[in-house]
């Protein structure tokens, strides 16, 4: 497979009088039609790494290539879709005027605008909504909106930050496996950055697991679950509960970097403490279910 995006020893400081380093020395390949995940703790860094990808931020140091070529300036073939799909979408568009919106600014004429909104629409289940508003719609649509939006500029490279963070559980299932269902249909390369393990196991191909900040690759976890996947038996199959059980312990048992802010001494020699039970703690990324004998998290739930 070609390789889509080379990020090399990429660096983030972000600068001021409590400059902060969030990001120290981050590199990994992706190639062409893999779905990435990205886990690590709140506040590692995580939003800045897309960032930085997506341009939107440039990098103190490293570099990203997109298709080998290095990336300046926001790519036309990359789209990002935020968490906060509220603030996200245009209120007073249509949805068909959302999902149009960037193909105007990359020139697409009209009719094709037209038919390629309707046409994603369509594949996100959404058919009978475009000349809705997105206040009129669920969050969970709205999301739908946002993901159809990114997916009709037919980006070569998806960014997705937490995208299903602010729906109920329910919703967030519907729209993993249609981010799955999209993903086989058009076999988009896509970069998801997720707090939560189960997710990343059960989307990915692949979870790359992040330090605290200064953010740096603990590990790359290849997910060997087959292109199929179910709610349910993939969450229960024993792949998948050694996958999560695996990237929780290297989370639990990463020592933590020393940033900038940082007063603490590194608690790599450290006897993992009470706070480090196994128990969520604020930072970490969440684990479904109560222990590691598998997921207890049904669709239903
Ligand atoms: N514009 C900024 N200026 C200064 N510091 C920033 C800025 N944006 C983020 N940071 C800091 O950089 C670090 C990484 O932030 P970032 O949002 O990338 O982390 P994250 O892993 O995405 O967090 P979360 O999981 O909570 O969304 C944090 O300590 C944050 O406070």
């Amino acid at each position: 497979m070609p390789s889509m995006l080379e990020v090399s020893e990429l660096t983030h400081t972000y600068p001021g009088q409590q400059a902060h380093t969030a990001i120290g020395g981050v590199s990994f390949e992706v190639t062409a039609g893999q779905l990435t995940c990205i886990v690590g703790p709140s506040g590692c860094g995580k939003s800045t790494l897309l960032r930085c990808i997506a341009s939107l931020v440039t990098p103190t140091a490293g570099q990203v290539r997109l298709r080998g070529q290095p990336v300046r300036g926001v790519p036309e073939d990359l789209a990002v879709v935020f968490q906060d799909y509220g603030r996200s979408l245009f209120p007073w568009m249509s949805v068909r005027g959302n999902v149009e919106f960037p193909l105007r600014s990359r020139k697409v004429p009209r009719a094709q605008r037209r038919r390629r909104a309707l046409d994603t629409l369509e594949r996100v289940g959404l058919s009978g909504a475009e000349d809705k508003y997105p206040w009129q719609l669920s969050g969970g649509m709205q999301q739908r909106v946002a993901i159809a939006r990114a997916l009709a500029c037919e980006p070569a490279l998806l960014l997705m930050d937490e995208p299903f963070a602010s729906v109920d559980a329910q919703t967030r299932f519907e729209l993993e496996d249609l981010l799955l269902r999209v993903r086989a249909e058009q076999d988009t390369t896509i970069l998801l950055v997720t707090h939560d393990i189960d997710e990343s196991v059960y989307l990915g191909d692949r979870v790359l697991v992040l330090s605290k900040s200064p953010a740096t690759v603990l590990a790359d976890v290849e997910v060997e679950l087959g292109q199929q996947r179910d709610q349910i038996s993939t969450r229960e199959s024993e792949l998948f509960v050694r996958l999560r059980g695996e990237i929780a312990r290297t989370l639990r048992n990463a020592p933590q970097n020393r940033g900038e802010g940082d007063h603490e001494g590194s608690r790599e020699d450290e006897e993992p403490g009470p706070d480090s039970s196994g128990e969520d703690r604020a930072d970490e990324p969440a684990l479904a279910g109560s222990d590691s004998a598998g997921s207890e998290r049904g669709p239903t739930e």
